[in-house]
């Protein structure tokens, strides 16, 4: 059968790591087959269709997806789970300039002058919110049912994890520090955001392991003091992105401001200490190929191994339109749809210690994202109200979906709809006979439909 050929752009990038197995991919198929711990070349024998081709087999590309959905069946059966959740990011400036990134802002937009003082102050694109707006958007999102709020954010300047580090870097300056008396917006400290947030229990899901090094620069706090400290401020569970690629000749060329591989797994491991849980990432379809891919599974899975904590694993597959590695030329396309199906079935059968696999509609929109359901996918992440990330690189799939739009997906493609807290623990199936669908698990969440606000004309 004809092959298919990929995005990888192989060989324009002078990395040590290549595709190359003495591993077949009969062999490889047979132990995920069996269930079988997969090795290294196990995994890119079959993320590649097999190495000793180029290109993709896409007859051996459904005996790899079949494993997959085959393993998904016995690990987590039929239901397809989902969060009422709400998306409020802080601030979008960040002087960190990772490539594949269209979110950020230079926070140089936002100094006094550029922009008006106080409340949101955007610029043509971003913004940053002051604690009083972030708690104003959750307690609206709440009263409207969702029950977890997911905070991801630019490296701000002036942010600071509480008031003794911002004085500490007031006295004595510090990495990547301006004071918030600079900006037309005080963004206020990471603690204060998070206290500014946490309203009637909502689960808060934020700091990922690279605004935790932010929240950290220029003292010696470890990683754990940092993630007590935000625990004590109302944080619940931490989002495990920034991870990108965790190979450090991939991450040498699209983030080579961003904390390194060794440092993402140590601040991962201090929430994990302090008893946070995790959820982990991998963005791929750039400049990396198979070999990194798979070298990035297996440090999640040693991970995972010795802590338990992730609750859920999430493919991004990279947005690329309007981005610098595009525009540098670096790249001129995303993975392929092959490459999607395949990246989520090996991650289904290599990571045989996590049990939950996000689909994320931001990034594959509703048709693919529904097809990753039948590729190792059990989740099909959460209604978030508002994205940003996504829809700054170009991304198309909207911002919001409903309870009721959910239903009828996961209906449509015969299985068990499911709402669920962050954490999994709490379920509850959704019969899809007995409308109208709204959140249950939340503080204010009694069966109310959530309903798309931005698809209703404002009052004058
Ligand atoms: C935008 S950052 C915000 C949080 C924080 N600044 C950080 O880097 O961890 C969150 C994640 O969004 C993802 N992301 C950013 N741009 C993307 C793109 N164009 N396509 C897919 N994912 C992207 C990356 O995985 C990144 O780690
Ligand atoms: N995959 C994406 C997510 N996933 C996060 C979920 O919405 C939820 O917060 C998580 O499952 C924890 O419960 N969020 C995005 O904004 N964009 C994505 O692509
Ligand atoms: N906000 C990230 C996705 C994300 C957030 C939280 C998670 O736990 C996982 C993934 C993005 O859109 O790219
Ligand atoms: S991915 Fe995060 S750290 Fe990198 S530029 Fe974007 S917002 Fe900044």
């Amino acid at each position: 059968m004809e092959r298919v050929s990929t995005n990888v752009p192989r060989g324009r990038f002078e990395f040590a790591q290549r595709p190359e197995t003495d591993q077949s991919f009969e062999n490889a198929l047979a132990k995920a087959r069996a269930g079988d711990r997969l090795t290294v070349d196990d995994g890119v024998e079959l993320l590649t269709t097999g190495t000793a081709f180029d290109g993709i087999d896409p007859r051996r590309k459904e005996l790899v997806l079949e494993a997959a959905d085959q393993r998904r069946a016995e690990v987590v059966g039929e239901e397809v789970t989902f969060v009422a959740n709400l998306n409020n990011n802080v601030t979008t400036a960040c002087n960190t300039g990772c490539l594949f990134c269209n979110f950020k802002d230079p926070a140089g937009e936002f100094e006094r002058g550029q922009v008006p003082d106080g409340g949101v102050a955007h610029t043509d694109r971003g913004f940053t919110k002051t604690p009083a707006d972030s708690r104003r958007i959750v307690t609206d999102a709440l009263e409207r049912g969702i029950y977890e709020v997911t905070s991801v954010s630019g490296l701000h300047p002036a942010l600071a994890l509480d008031d003794d580090h911002r004085e500490a870097l007031d006295a004595q300056g510090g990495p990547n520090y301006k004071p918030a008396s600079m900006y037309a917006t005080d963004p206020g400290t990471y603690v204060e955001q998070l206290e500014a947030m946490a309203v009637d229990g909502v689960h808060l899901h934020s700091m990922t392991p690279e605004e935790a090094a932010h929240a950290r620069r220029g003292t010696d706090r470890s990683y754990e003091q940092v993630y007590r400290r935000l625990k004590r401020a109302g944080l619940d569970s931490v989002p495990g992105t920034a991870a990108e690629i965790l190979v450090d000749e991939v991450r040498d060329v699209i983030c080579p401001q961003k904390i390194d591989t060794g440092e993402w797994v140590a601040a991962m491991e201090a929430a994990a200490a302090v008893g946070l849980d995790v959820t982990a990432t991998i963005m791929y379809g750039h400049v990396e190929n198979e070999a990194h891919r798979i070298q990035h599974l297996d440090v999640v899975r040693e991970f995972q191994d010795r802590t338990g904590a992730i609750t859920e694993f999430v493919p991004l597959s990279f947005v690329h339109h309007d981005t610098p590695l595009v525009e540098k030329g670096m790249v001129s396309t995303g993975a392929t749809q092959a490459e999607d199906e395949l990246l989520m079935a090996v991650s289904r059968l290599y990571l045989d210690n996590v049990e939950n696999l996000q689909s994320s509609w931001v990034k594959f929109g509703d048709e693919l994202g529904l097809k990753m359901l039948s590729c190792g996918a059990n989740d099909f992440m959460g209604t978030i109200l508002s994205e940003e990330i996504t829809k700054r690189a170009g991304g198309e799939f909207g911002e919001f979906r409903s309870v009721r739009e959910y239903v009828e997906m996961i209906t449509a493609v015969g299985r068990v709809p499911a709402e669920r807290s962050t954490d999994y623990r709490q379920r509850r199936v959704v019969d899809p006979e007995e409308g109208p669908f709204g959140p249950t698990l939340g503080p204010n969440a009694d069966g109310t439909p959530l309903v798309d606000r931005s698809a209703v004309p404002a009052d004058d």
